[in-house]
């Protein structure tokens, strides 16, 4: 029948369903990896985001967060963004007709992203900073009432992307799996997750919950380093660096809810290299056929990485959530092949090189 989509949770979800705001959102593939998961020891599913309207989790949080506005009676939303969210919310903005302003760090958005939050009307300015500071701009704005503010720090986002923690057991037919593992940039998301696996805990709808599991890019990774330090207090990374320009944020905001998640599910944080990310998306796309952004494959990469070092137990049940679609960032896709044959049509010339293969 007709694909479910997230408003199916409408009674858990804290707006009025008949006033949403909606592109139809959530109800994303879960789909088992039974090759890399054999390579891997593990029974292995990849929740697969970028199947979103705007292809990433964003929306899961937008459409609540934008229907939260439009009963607030706002007249203009803003954020600020590595990418993903303003193409969400410009998105959005366009559905609900509201006046959208969004702060990307200049150079630092992939081109999927920001043609989309350009193409749907939003206001972009190009801030000559990184993320942290965009974001530091964008937050005092809302404190002085210029515009309803609605990155991850905003309540409603999270209610909505709690979701794909509900998908997940619903997807497992009401069962937990042993781990979750994502990237983590300004850790809205493990914390979100961790909300809705908790909600379905405490409701008695499973018996367990799984491990999360956080995965950072070395060069942006305030959460792992965190967590390696066994503290709450998460130290920002002055100058966060990863080519996996999603997660490349050095004070994530929803720090201490997601360490809580962490902790509290016996779960960990680790660090994956810029190459170990790559390799990953790679590996993904062309053992499963499932193509994700650079940030989205971190979660693969993790996953690997703590297999190789006896983190992650034989048989264990892992969902990794490939958090936005491969078309965001088609610049680093590329970047990655080898470039076509140039040949003439002469199918002979052709039949020979496949002949070769
Ligand atoms: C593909 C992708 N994967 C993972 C993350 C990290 O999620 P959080 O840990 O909840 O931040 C993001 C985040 C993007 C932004 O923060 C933004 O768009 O401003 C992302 O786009």
């Amino acid at each position: 029948g007709r694909r479910d989509n997230l408003w199916k949770y409408k009674e858990c979800l804290p707006v009025d369903a008949d006033k949403r705001v909606s592109l139809d959102e959530g109800g994303t593939p879960f789909c088992r990896c039974e090759k890399l998961g054999k390579e891997l020891g593990i029974d292995l599913y990849v929740k697969v985001e970028g199947s979103n309207p705007t292809g990433s989790f964003k929306d899961r949080g937008m459409t609540i967060g934008m229907t939260k506005a439009m009963m607030l009676g706002v007249d203009t939303v803003g954020c600020a963004s590595t990418g993903n969210t303003s193409a969400s919310l410009a998105a959005y903005a366009a559905r609900a007709g509201l006046r959208c302003a969004v702060f990307l760090p200049a150079g630092k958005v992939a081109l999927g992203k920001l043609a989309q939050a350009m193409f749907h009307g939003a206001e972009v300015f190009s801030i000559n900073g990184n993320f942290d500071e965009a974001l530091e701009a964008m937050t005092q704005l809302a404190r002085e009432k210029y515009l309803y503010l609605l990155n991850s720090i905003n309540p409603f986002r999270l209610e909505g992307q709690k979701t794909i923690g509900y998908e997940i057991v619903h997807d497992l037919g009401w069962e937990s799996p042993d781990r979750i593992v994502l990237p983590v940039g300004n850790a809205g998301n493990i914390s979100a997750i961790w909300k809705g696996i908790t909600e379905f805990h405490n409701a008695g709808f499973m018996d367990d919950v799984p491990m999360m599991t956080g995965i950072q890019a070395e060069g942006a990774c305030p959460i792992a380093n965190a967590y390696r330090d066994n503290t709450m207090d998460m130290v920002p990374v002055e100058n966060p660096e990863t080519i996996a320009t999603a997660i490349r944020i050095g004070a994530p905001v929803s720090a201490v809810k997601a360490l809580r998640a962490i902790y509290d599910s016996n779960g960990m944080a680790e660090t994956v290299t810029d190459e170990e990310i790559l390799a990953a998306q790679k590996l993904l796309a062309r053992t499963e056929g499932v193509g994700v952004e650079p940030a989205s494959a971190a979660s693969i990469a993790g996953l690997k990485k703590l297999v190789e070092q006896g983190d992650v137990d034989k048989g264990e049940r892992v969902v990794c959530v490939v958090t936005g679609h491969l078309l965001k960032d088609p610049n680093t896709a590329i970047d990655a092949c080898v470039d076509p044959v140039q040949v003439d049509a002469d199918i002979d010339k052709i039949k020979e090189i496949l002949l070769n293969k």
